[in-house]
């Protein structure tokens, strides 16, 4: 497989924040869609402020682009997999209809992502009770998300129970490869464990949906010595586009290539919009993609 079987998106992310609804939300999901088309990318996820399928629809087939997936908060800990399952059933029947190609899935019991503390060292953990909750669970879902054509990718995050390569080394040993794949976010995993590089190489096979999403190393350094929270993080510009932080996205990519990783990368950087415009820095990742990873 070459590189054209990898679809190139960019998340609404860097325009309006789903973790803070505030920022960002005078950008419409027409603006949205017109910048990405403008920045040359393929597809998007979608956001916590998009309408309903027949809607959305409309406007990306109008500028003929695609959905590539969107995030879902479990709490299968918390709620049990019955009321879960109730939830993803509803978040699949949406991404069926406007044919996407993943449901990205995030553990949030006891999360600390959404919380005003320090994201660095106060990362929640597991019982081995549940632990086995959450991959019995998942297994739960990966069947309701295999059932209408999607794949569940779980998404490793910052301050929540799965963070570190080590906590996705468990999840991906307790969990059946066929019901349960990987997203694999690059500045999760850096931001987490200071390399990106072991996860990737550990759990190739697994990984069926990538976030491109760069760190910006001094603005992580401050975070993590006056130990932030993950919002003011992101607010003070941890996160930004590929080509514009530390991570080597040319050895990443390679990897994914050597390995015919076929699926969407999508850029991902949440940042203020009123500090990092947009679709200057979608036309910015576009650049460096173009330049540094496909010539
Ligand atoms: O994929 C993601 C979805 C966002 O809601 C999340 O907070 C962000 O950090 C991320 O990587
Ligand atoms: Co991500």
């Amino acid at each position: 497989m070459g590189k054209q079987d990898i679809q190139w998106g960019i998340a609404p992310i860097g325009w309006r924040n789903d973790d803070i609804p505030e920022i960002g939300k005078a950008n419409t999901l027409s603006h949205l869609l017109s910048d990405i088309v403008v920045a040359g990318f393929e597809g998007t996820e979608v956001g916590g402020f998009f309408p309903d399928a027949e809607t959305l629809k409309k406007e990306i087939e109008l500028r003929n682009l695609k959905i590539a997936g969107q995030w879902f908060s479990s709490f299968i800990v918390r709620d049990g997999i019955e009321k879960a399952s109730e939830a993803f059933h509803k978040h699949c029947t949406y991404l069926k209809k406007v044919n996407a190609a993943v449901a990205v899935v995030s553990e949030q019991t006891y999360s600390i992502q959404g919380l005003a503390q320090n994201v660095f060292a106060n990362k929640p953990t597991f019982s081995d009770e549940e632990w086995k909750q959450l991959t019995n669970g998942l297994h739960v879902l990966g069947k309701i998300a295999n059932s209408y054509g999607l794949k569940l990718v779980y998404h490793h995050h910052l301050g929540t129970v799965v963070q570190t390569l080590e906590e996705v080394d468990r999840l991906m040993e307790n969990t059946n490869p066929a019901m349960v794949h990987l997203l694999y976010d690059t500045g999760h995993i850096y931001a987490s464990d200071k390399e990106y590089m072991p996860l990737l190489e550990k759990h190739i096979d697994r990984i069926k949906h990538v976030h491109f999403k760069d760190i910006r190393d001094n603005v992580m350094q401050t975070s993590k010595e006056n130990g932030t929270s993950f919002q003011s993080a992101f607010l003070a510009g941890m996160f930004t586009v590929p080509g514009d932080g530390g991570i080597d996205f040319k050895k990443v990519f390679d990897k994914l290539q050597e390995h015919n990783y076929c699926g969407w990368i999508v850029v991902e950087a949440e940042q203020d919009p009123e500090i990092a415009h947009p679709l200057e820095y979608a036309i910015m990742a576009r650049k460096y993609i173009d330049e540094n990873i496909l010539n």
